[in-house]
């Protein structure tokens, strides 16, 4: 960020808390993030990294004894308000998990399949959707020959792609990456990281990564957490060659975690 430039807070958080029953997971987050950035979250395991994301599109709202506090808006709504519809939500932000989770079905149907269960049924709109969506992922010319095929004939970092543009296909704003590289190959995690350097044009990126690398390599904005809190947050570039807190500094030294 250049002095004197207006940052564009596309999500904003305020005092938030995420508890599971009893136990406070997420300890009073205040955190503004950036449009068409990419974010990471990095820290030790358990510091909180995915129930905080998760928390972004009220994925926590699958999880019983799960209650978020505080205020988070996301591009003007406000997301724990009772007058939104968690699905309107989730189509302003989407998200691709750990693991690759295609349909059981066709590559072009993990792609079709909700926009047209949100009203798309004419079948050139949904073919155009489908390029779109898989030209965007970087994988279009990979499976152009293939679209009817299962999705789960495609390698591991293809499904992963797959996902990222079932997701886009909803012409989300916002795209929460949980780890998308984790389980993948070197080859197919780069293959996500550039794309997610792609993607940083036209999305918001918040992505939780274990590899410190890949947050160096890929983020504009790093966040360090620790037991549930934010201990910094800063120019990705500063969080790795200056950072302001001793127990950043330890940890991406790696003295722990
Ligand atoms: N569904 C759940 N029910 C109860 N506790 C949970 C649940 N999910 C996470 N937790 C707890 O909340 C804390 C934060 O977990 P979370 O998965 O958000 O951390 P994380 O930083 O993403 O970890 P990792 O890097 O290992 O994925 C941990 O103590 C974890 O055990």
């Amino acid at each position: 960020m250049q002095t004197g430039t207006a940052v564009d807070t596309i999500i904003q958080m305020r005092n938030v808390s995420v508890y599971y029953g009893e136990k406070r997971a997420v300890s009073n987050i205040n955190m503004d993030i950036e449009r068409n950035a990419v974010t990471a979250f990095i820290g030790p395991s358990g510091c909180g990294k995915s129930t905080l994301l998760r928390s972004l599109n009220r994925m926590n709202d699958l999880v019983d004894s799960c209650r978020v506090t505080g205020s988070i808006v996301v591009d003007g709504i406000e997301v724990n308000s009772e007058k939104i519809t968690i699905e309107g939500l989730r189509q302003v932000v989407g998200m691709v998990f750990q693991r690759a989770n295609p349909f059981f079905k066709s590559i072009y149907e993990n792609i079709a399949f909700a926009p047209r269960f949100h009203g798309v049924h004419d079948k050139r709109d949904l073919d155009e959707l489908v390029e779109k969506s898989l030209r965007k992922a970087a994988l279009w010319d990979e499976v152009k020959d293939r679209l009817h095929e299962s999705a789960l004939s495609l390698s591991g970092g293809q499904q992963q792609r797959l996902c990222i543009a079932r997701a886009i296909a909803m012409q989300p704003t916002i795209l929460l990456l949980d780890e998308p590289a984790s389980a993948l190959d070197p080859i197919s995690t780069m293959k996500i990281e550039e794309l997610v350097l792609d993607l940083k044009e036209e999305y918001t990126i918040v992505i939780v990564t274990h590899n410190l690398h890949q947050a160096a390599r890929i983020s504009d904005k790093t966040a360090f957490f620790l037991m549930g809190e934010l201990v910094e947050m800063n120019d990705t570039s500063k969080i790795f060659t200056a950072p302001q807190n001793k127990k950043t500094e330890d940890y991406i030294s790696g003295r722990f975690g």
